[in-house]
C-alpha cells in the first residue's frame, strides 16, 4: 500500500532562528496512526503546521496521495487533510452546530450555504462524540474539553483522509481521553490515517501503532512502539521513568519514578 503522506528529509527553521528539526523522514498509510512525542518547544506543532501546508519546510519534500503538497489547492488539501490545532479558534457568536458544519466548507461553492445533509452529518458526528446536547450552545460558552471534542467533530465532518490532532487530549478528563484514543483507533479501522501529538507516552502504548519521538536536541526516530525504550524516553523527558509490562493490560505502561 502506498503512503498517504510521505515526509522526506524535512527541515524547518523560523526566520533568524536555528533549525528546529533537520532531515526528518516518515510516512503514514491509510489505516495507520502516527503518535508524535517530544519535549515542550521541540517543534511538534511546527511539524504539524508543515504537514498541513500552513508552513513551508525549509528543506525536504512532502507528498500527499503521491502529489507534492505545495501543488494542491487549499480546497483540495482541505478535502484530504483536517487539522485540529492546539490553539482552538475563537468563533464567538456561532452555535456549536453552526461551527461544526463549517467543516463542510471545502465541499461548498462560493457563497453556497450548508444544506440539510451537511447539518445532518454535523449532528450525527456530535452524537458520535457524545456531545450532541451541546449543539445549540454558543461556542464561546464551552469548557476547554468540550471545545476540543467539538473541534474534533468539525474535523470529522470535513471527511478527510488524514486527520491531524495537536494534543487532542490535553484538556480532557480521564474518561474523555480514553474516548478520544478509542475514536482514533476506530478512525484507523475505518481506513483514515491519523497523526497526533501527546505528552503522555502511555497514549502511544495504548494506540500501539507508529510513533515518532523527538529527543532533546531535535533528533527524530520513527517506527513502532519498540522504539520507546526507557533510555530514549528518559533522554526525551530528562527525567526518571520506568516502563513496566502489565499482563492484565497486555501492554507496557510508563511511570515516573
Ligand atoms: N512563529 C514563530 N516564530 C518564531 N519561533 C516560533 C514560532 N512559533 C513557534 N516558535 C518556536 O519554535 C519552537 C517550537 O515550537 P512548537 O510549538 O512547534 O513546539 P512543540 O514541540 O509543539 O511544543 P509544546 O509541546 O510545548 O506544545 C519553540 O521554541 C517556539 O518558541
Amino acid at each position: 500500500m502506498t503512503a498517504l503522506l510521505e515526509a522526506s528529509h524535512l527541515s524547518y527553521h523560523y526566520p533568524h532562528r536555528k533549525p528546529l528539526f533537520q532531515d526528518l523522514s516518515f510516512s503514514v498509510k491509510r489505516g495507520q496512526v502516527l503518535t508524535l512525542l517530544g519535549p515542550n518547544g521541540i517543534g511538534k506543532s511546527t511539524l504539524l503546521n508543515c504537514l498541513t501546508g500552513l508552513l513551508t519546510p525549509t528543506a525536504g519534500a512532502l507528498r500527499l496521495n503521491g502529489h507534492p503538497l505545495a501543488q494542491l489547492t487549499p480546497r483540495d488539501r482541505a478535502k484530504l487533510v483536517a487539522y485540529v490545532p492546539q490553539q482552538l479558534p475563537n468563533t464567538s457568536g456561532l452555535s456549536v452546530l453552526d461551527f461544526v458544519v463549517t467543516g463542510r466548507t471545502p465541499y461548498l461553492n462560493f457563497a453556497q450555504s450548508p444544506g440539510a445533509a451537511d447539518y445532518d452529518l454535523a449532528r450525527k458526528t456530535l452524537t458520535k462524540l457524545k456531545v450532541a446536547e451541546l449543539a445549540t450552545h454558543p461556542i464561546n460558552t464551552l469548557s476547554g474539553g468540550q471545545l476540543q471534542l467539538v473541534t474534533i467533530a468539525r474535523a470529522l465532518v470535513q471527511e478527510p483522509q488524514l486527520i491531524i490532532l495537536d494534543e487532542p487530549t490535553s484538556a480532557l478528563d480521564f474518561g474523555r481521553q480514553q474516548q478520544v484514543l478509542t475514536l482514533v483507533t476506530q478512525l484507523a479501522h475505518d481506513n483514515f490515517a491519523v497523526i497526533l501529538t501527546t505528552h503522555n507516552p502511555n497514549h502511544a502504548f495504548i494506540l500501539n501503532q507508529q510513533v515518532g519521538l523527538f529527543g532533546t536536541h531535535g533528533q527524530f526516530v520513527a517506527g513502532d512502539t519498540s522504539l520507546l525504550t526507557e533510555e530514549r524516553l528518559r533522554e526525551t523527558y530528562q527525567t526518571g521513568l520506568k516502563l513496566l509490562f502489565v499482563p492484565e493490560l497486555h501492554r507496557t505502561i510508563c511511570e515516573l519514578v
